[in-house]
C-alpha cells in the first residue's frame, strides 16, 4: 500500500490505496516503516510522500471509524514524520483532505499541484481533524482562517492555500520530479523551524475574541451540531495550551465525537449519498448494466410555479426547453418569472449574467402541445388530477416521436394509471421534483410496472446532469416522500384536535432538527393545495366532506385544515395560515390567537377535551408513524434500501443530516422501542390504520440483538 522507492539520495513513499488513497491501517503501517527505513538508510538524505493515481490521501478511512481502532494511529505516524532527521516533503495533488492534510502538516514542507485542493471535511462527518489538524493549522494560518476552514469543512484551492501559508510552493509541471528537485534543495537545512509543534500560534492573544465570534456563527449556521463546537474548543486549546496538552485535549474532543450518535449518522449519510443513486430493479437491471439515452431537448407541460422551476433546472445546464402553457397570459407571466429567478441567481453570484442570457436563449414558450413532437423528454407538470394527466399523456403519445420519454411530475398519482393512457408504457415514468424545484436537491424518480430499464437509466442520468440527488422508487400512492410524510401531517393535525397548537408541534420538530415543522411547511406551499387534493379524492369516492366529518372510510379525519381553507387562510400567500404574517408573502411566522380560537371552537363542537401533549409524544406520533410506513415501503420493495428513504428525507423533506434520516434514526432508537410504541399508538388510535405495525418492523424487532441497518432488507425482506 506504500511503495518505497529510492532515487539517488531521495526516498519516495508512494501511497497506493485506490480510489482515494485513504489512510487505512496498511497505509499507516507502510508510512511508518517507510519513514523509519529512510531514516536508517545512509544513502537517503530527504523523503518525499506522494499519492499514486488521482490524489494525495483524501482522509482517514471512514469505514474504519466505529470499529476497534488499530495501531499505529495516524498521530503516531505523523509524529514519526515530524521527528524525522531528514526533511520530509509532502507532494500534494487531487484532494488532500482530513488525515491526508494532517500528514502534510506533520511534514516539514508542502508543495502541491496548482490544481489541487486541500481541506478538513471532518466536521461533515461529525468529527474533528483528530491527528493534530486543529492545533497545527492555526500555527500556519492564524486563528480566524483555521476556524473558518475547519468548521466549514470546505475545500480550499491550492493558490488560496498558498496564500494562507498552508503550502510552500505550487507546481505546474511533473509533481514527482519537482518534489525531488525541491527535496534536494532543502537537504541539510535546519528542521526545527519547519516543525509545527515547535512554532507558536502567532495571534494566540486574540483567541477568546475569535472563539466567541466563531461560536456564535456555528451555533447559527449548524444549529444542533456538536462537531463544529468541538472543533472550535480544540482550536482554542491550540492557542491557550502547551502543544502536548492541546494535543491531549484534541484527542479527548475527537473521541467524544467519534462515539457520538451524530457522527454515526453523518458517516452513514456519507455512504448513503453514494449508495442511493445506484439503482437496481427487481428484474436485475441496474446502473451497472443499463445504458441511458442521451437527452438533448425537453418539453415541460404546464408553466405554473412548478413547471417554470423545472424548466430552469434544464436550461441552466444547457438543455433546451419548450415550455407549454395553454393560455398565453399565463405563459408570458411564467417566462417573466423565470427571467426574474435567473436574475436573482446572478445577484447571488450563482450564475453570471452571460449564463443567464444563454439559459434564456434556449427557453421557448408555446401554447400548443403540437410543438413538442421532436423533443427527447417531456416532463408534465399540470394540476394533480389523474383524468387531466391521462388526457395529456394520451395526446403526448400521439404527438411525440416514438423514442421520447413521457414523464410526470406527479407527487402522488400511480404512474401505472398514467401509463395506461399511452401506447408506450415502457417509456413512461415519474420525475417528482420538490418545490421550489430549481433549489431543492432531490429528484424522486418513479418507475411503474412497465417502465423499461433504459427509461429508468435515462431519468436517473438526467437527474445527475441537472445536479439533483436522484433516488429511484417504485410507484405507489404518494411514492416514498409523500406517502411517509402524510403520517407526519395527519398526526400533527390530530394533535391539534387533542391539545397542541401549531407552534408547539413545529417547535418540537424543529428542535429535533427538522428544517421546518409541518405547519410552517403547509403555510409555505399553501393549504389550498391540500384542500383541492382532498376534495378531488372525496369526489372520486363519492364522499361529501363537512366540518362534522370525523371518519372517511373508517379512517380518522380532521376537518381543521378544511376550516382554514374556508377562512381563506391559505398560508404565506394570503398572509394568514396556521400562522399570521405581516403581509402576504412575508416570511416570518407569528403564532396567531385567531388560530387558537379556531382550534378551540373546533374541539368544542366535536366534544373533544384538550390535554397537554408532551414533546416526546409529538416526536413519536409524527416520526414513529412515518418510520412504520418506511418499513412498509421497504417490505413492499417501493424503496430498495433504507438509505434511499433516508436520502429522500434529507434532501426533500428537511430531515437533519446529523440524524441520518428516519430509518437510521430508528436504528439508533432501537427497533424494539419503535415497534412497542407503534403497537401502543395502534391500540390508542385504531382508526388510523397506518399505525398497524409493519411485518418487517415486527420481524426485525423480534431478534434478540439489534439487526444492523445494512441487513434490514437483505435478511428479512426475502423471508416475509
Ligand atoms: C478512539 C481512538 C482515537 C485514536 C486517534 C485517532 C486519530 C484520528 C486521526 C485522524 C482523523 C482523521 C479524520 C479524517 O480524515 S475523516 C475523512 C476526511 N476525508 C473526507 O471526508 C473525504 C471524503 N471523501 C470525499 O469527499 C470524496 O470522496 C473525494 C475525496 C472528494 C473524491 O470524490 P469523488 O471523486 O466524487 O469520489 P467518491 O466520493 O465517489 O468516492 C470514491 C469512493 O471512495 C470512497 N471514499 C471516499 N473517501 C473515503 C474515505 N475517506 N474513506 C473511505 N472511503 C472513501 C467512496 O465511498 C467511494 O466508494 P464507493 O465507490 O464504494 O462508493
Amino acid at each position: 500500500m506504500v511503495d518505497y522507492i529510492v532515487d539517488g539520495n531521495i526516498a519516495v513513499l508512494e501511497i497506493n490505496n485506490p480510489p482515494v488513497n485513504a489512510l487505512s491501517i496498511h497505509v499507516r503501517e507502510g508510512l511508518l516503516t517507510g519513514i523509519q527505513k529512510a531514516n536508517q538508510d545512509g544513502s537517503v538524505q530527504a523523503i518525499v510522500i506522494i499519492g499514486k493515481g488521482s490524489t494525495f490521501p483524501s482522509g482517514a478511512d471512514i469505514r474504519e471509524f466505529g470499529k476497534p481502532p488499530k495501531e499505529p494511529w495516524l498521530t503516531a505516524v505523523g509524529e514519526a514524520i515530524e521527528a524525522s532527521e531528514k526533511p520530509v516533503i509532502s507532494a500534494l495533488h487531487g484532494t488532500a483532505l482530513g488525515g491526508g492534510l494532517e500528514v502534510a502538516l506533520f511534514s516539514h514542507y508542502r508543495i502541491a499541484d496548482e490544481r489541487s485542493r486541500v481541506g478538513f471535511p471532518e466536521v461533515k462527518l461529525g468529527l474533528l481533524p483528530g491527528a493534530q489538524g486543529t492545533i497545527r493549522l492555526p500555527r500556519l494560518t492564524g486563528l480566524a482562517v483555521a476556524m473558518r476552514i475547519i468548521t466549514s469543512g470546505d475545500h480550499i484551492n491550492a493558490p488560496e492555500a498558498l496564500k494562507y501559508g498552508i503550502l510552500d510552493k505550487l507546481i505546474s509541471g511533473n509533481l514527482l520530479q519537482e518534489a525531488k528537485t525541491f527535496a534536494k534543495s532543502v537537504i541539510g537545512k535546519p528542521l526545527d523551524n519547519r516543525r509545527l509543534s515547535k512554532i507558536a500560534v502567532r495571534d494566540a492573544a486574540t483567541v477568546d475574541k475569535h472563539f466567541d465570534e466563531a461560536l456564535a456563527e456555528v451555533k447559527r449556521k449548524y444549529k444542533g451540531m456538536i462537531a463544529p463546537v468541538n472543533c472550535l474548543k480544540s482550536i482554542r486549546g491550540s492557542a491557550k495550551l502547551p502543544f502536548v496538552e492541546a494535543a491531549r485535549l484534541e484527542a479527548a474532543l475527537f473521541r467524544e465525537l467519534l462515539t457520538s450518535a451524530q457522527s454515526a449518522a453523518l458517516r452513514y449519510s456519507f455512504f448513503a449519498d453514494r449508495s442511493a443513486p445506484r439503482w437496481k430493479l427487481p428484474s436485475g437491471a441496474s446502473i451497472e448494466n443499463t445504458k441511458p439515452d442521451i437527452i438533448k431537448s425537453v418539453a415541460v407541460i404546464g408553466a405554473g410555479t412548478m413547471g417554470s422551476a423545472i424548466a430552469i433546472c434544464f436550461i441552466r445546464v444547457g438543455i433546451p426547453v419548450l415550455l407549454v402553457e395553454q393560455n398565453d397570459k399565463l405563459l408570458q407571466n411564467a417566462l417573466k418569472n423565470i427571467g426574474q429567478i435567473l436574475q436573482g441567481s446572478v445577484k447571488l453570484n450563482r450564475i453570471t449574467a452571460d449564463q443567464r442570457k444563454q439559459s434564456l436563449q434556449i427557453l421557448r414558450g408555446e401554447t400548443s402541445l403540437d410543438i413538442v413532437s421532436d423533443v427527447d423528454l417531456v416532463v408534465e407538470a399540470v394540476f394533480e388530477n389523474l383524468k387531466l394527466k391521462q388526457e395529456i399523456f394520451a395526446r403526448l403519445d400521439k404527438i411525440c416521436k416514438p423514442s421520447a420519454l413521457l414523464c410526470s411530475n406527479t407527487s402522488t398519482l400511480d404512474i401505472d394509471k398514467i401509463a395506461v393512457a399511452t401506447n408506450r408504457p415502457g417509456k413512461v415514468a415519474g420525475m417528482h421534483f420538490f418545490a421550489p424545484a430549481h433549489i431543492m436537491k432531490l429528484l424522486e424518480n418513479v418507475y411503474g410496472t412497465h417502465t423499461s430499464p433504459s427509461t429508468v437509466a435515462t431519468i436517473m442520468d438526467i437527474g445527475k446532469r441537472i445536479g439533483k440527488v436522484s433516488v429511484l422508487v417504485r410507484t405507489c400512492d404518494g411514492f416514498v416522500a409523500n406517502r411517509m410524510n402524510r403520517m407526519v401531517g395527519n398526526e400533527a393535525v390530530f394533535m391539534l384536535e387533542e391539545g397542541a397548537l401549531p407552534q408547539d408541534v413545529d417547535r418540537v420538530l424543529e428542535d429535533f432538527g427538522m428544517a421546518m415543522g409541518p405547519f410552517r411547511v403547509t403555510d409555505l406551499s399553501g393549504s389550498d393545495v391540500g384542500w383541492r387534493i382532498r376534495q378531488e379524492r372525496a369526489k372520486e369516492q363519492g364522499i361529501q366532506l363537512t366540518y362534522e366529518t370525523r371518519f372517511v372510510n373508517g379512517e380518522r379525519y380532521s376537518s381543521l385544515p378544511d376550516r382554514l381553507y374556508e377562512l381563506g387562510r391559505y398560508g404565506q400567500k394570503t398572509g394568514k395560515g396556521w400562522y399570521r404574517y405581516e403581509k402576504p408573502f412575508a416570511r416570518t411566522a407569528y403564532p396567531d390567537p385567531e388560530i387558537t380560537d379556531v382550534i378551540n371552537s373546533h374541539c368544542r363542537s366535536l366534544g373533544i377535551e384538550r390535554r397537554v401533549i408532551p414533546p416526546q409524544e409529538i416526536i413519536e406520533r409524527c416520526l414513529f408513524a412515518a418510520i412504520n410506513e418506511g418499513f412498509k415501503v421497504l417490505e413492499e420493495g417501493v424503496a430498495e434500501k433504507p438509505e434511499n428513504i433516508d436520502i429522500i428525507w434529507q434532501y426533500g423533506l428537511g430531515f437533519p443530516r446529523y440524524r441520518g434520516g428516519p430509518m437510521f434514526y430508528a436504528s439508533q432508537v432501537g427497533l424494539k422501542t419503535i415497534y412497542e410504541r407503534v403497537c401502543y399508538y395502534y391500540d390508542a388510535f385504531p382508526h388510523s390504520s397506518y399505525w398497524a405495525p409493519s411485518d418487517l418492523l415486527r420481524k426485525l424487532a423480534s431478534h434478540s440483538t439489534e439487526v444492523p441497518i445494512d441487513q434490514w432488507t437483505s435478511k428479512e425482506r426475502s423471508r416475509l
